[in-house]
């Protein structure tokens, strides 16, 4: 656990920029720090590892003053990470990843092994060892990052914005995977981020602060979403807040049976089953194709002829699908995202289970809100 008490760093110019921080980050957990510009989330992190010294309070680390250790020793069981990833440019990806362990007299085969193997648990195939950074994509430079944090094996992660500098694809990718990760791993990490969809989708908790390194509110992510404690974390938090609060409400949701034809079927079977016009067309898997139209074809024209076979050119695209024990934030995106309004349901396999409309998810939403335990982690 990183405990915060009391901290406060005003900067020799006299800006202060944390004020009377309290805080802590449970062992085991990710515990978000967001703000806007200039809140002061950098210094909190860099106080964690001594690269800033606080001017008052202390920090704690499992009861451990942090600065009752040399600098030295105290970052060998912190990893760090940062935007851009801050690779040497002249060593290879191998070489970046086995930086501490080689500095810390692991022998050079040894750390070559473990730092492939850290490579492919972050997602970077051995292939790319000798690879120097600049071969590699913002997104890859970003996983190497990751690894070579994790080469020491800490308990503890300090991230600060780790993954700013890549687009929002690989970034909801990078999200996704480091989720995955610290289920295996359970790190106690302080992530350090300006972007509150980010502290929402990774904390186990988050901590708001606003300019002048006030402490605004921590919460869980639902409860910030739900009850957030000023106007100014309202605000902060966003507009859409009670939208993306369905996020963390377990879709519960009866799912309707959704009658289905298989891709080279007569369109004449399509006419049997469908509902309004529409009708989900499936592969030998029972996997979601797309939605056929029986009179409108994708491109405009007029629809298929009974006597056609059912084929992916006459299919338009389908929403997104909505995993079955997901949320009723997918659930209601997969209904709106969807040509025919009735949302595809899967298994985990991708498999079709059924279909749930917007108007079924929004007569749920009453009974699970007024139900907290119906409240999960996305
Ligand atoms: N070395 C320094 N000397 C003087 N002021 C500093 C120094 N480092 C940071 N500051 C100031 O302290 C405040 C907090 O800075 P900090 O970098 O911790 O904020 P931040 O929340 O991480 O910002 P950002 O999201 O923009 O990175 C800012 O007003 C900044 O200008």
């Amino acid at each position: 656990m990183i405990r915060f008490d009391a901290v406060s760093k005003a900067y020799p110019d006299g800006t202060v920029a944390v004020d009377e921080l309290s805080l802590t980050a449970p062992s085991g957990q990710i515990t978000v720090l967001v703000g806007p510009s200039g809140c002061g989330k950098t210094t909190s992190l860099r106080m964690v590892n001594r690269m800033v010294e606080p001017t008052s309070g202390t920090i704690t680390i499992d009861d451990r003053d942090v600065t009752s250790v040399s600098a030295t020793d105290l970052r060998r069981g912190i990893g760090y990470v940062i935007q851009h990833a801050g690779l040497f440019p002249h060593r290879t990806v191998v070489d970046n990843v086995a930086t501490v362990p080689l500095l810390t007299g692991t022998g050079r085969r040894q750390a070559r092994r473990r730092a492939i193997e850290l490579m492919e648990l972050v997602g970077l195939p051995a292939s790319f060892a000798d690879r120097y950074p600049a071969q590699l994509s913002g997104g890859q430079q970003q996983r190497v990052g990751v690894a070579r944090a994790l080469a020491a094996d800490p308990p503890v992660m300090l991230m600060d914005e780790p993954f700013s500098a890549v687009d929002p694809v690989v970034r909801d990718q990078l999200q996704q995977e480091f989720l995955r990760l610290q289920g295996e791993l359970g790190k106690t990490i302080l992530f350090v981020t300006h972007d509150i969809d980010e502290a929402i989708t990774l904390g186990d908790r988050v901590a708001v602060l606003a300019v002048g390194g006030r402490l605004a509110q921590v919460a869980a992510p639902a409860d910030l979403l739900a009850t957030p404690a000023d106007p100014f974390v309202a605000e902060f938090v966003g507009r859409d807040r009670g939208y993306r609060a369905l996020g963390f409400i377990s879709a519960e949701v009866a799912v309707a049976t959704e009658p289905t034809v298989a891709l080279g079927a007569p369109v004449a079977r399509a006419h049997d089953v469908a509902v309004d016009d529409w009708v989900l067309v499936v592969d030998d898997g029972q996997l979601p194709q797309g939605w056929l139209h029986l009179r409108a074809h994708p491109d405009g024209g007029p629809g298929p002829a009974p006597g056609d076979p059912v084929t992916p050119d006459l299919l338009n695209l389908g929403g997104t699908l909505s995993a079955l024990g997901g949320t009723l934030r997918e659930a209601l995106d997969a209904a709106l995202s969807s040509p025919s309004g009735r949302g595809v349901v899967v298994d985990e396999d991708g498999r079709l289970i059924g279909s749930v409309r917007a108007g079924t998810v929004l007569e749920h939403l009453h009974a699970a809100t007024a139900d907290p335990s119906a409240q999960v982690r996305p």
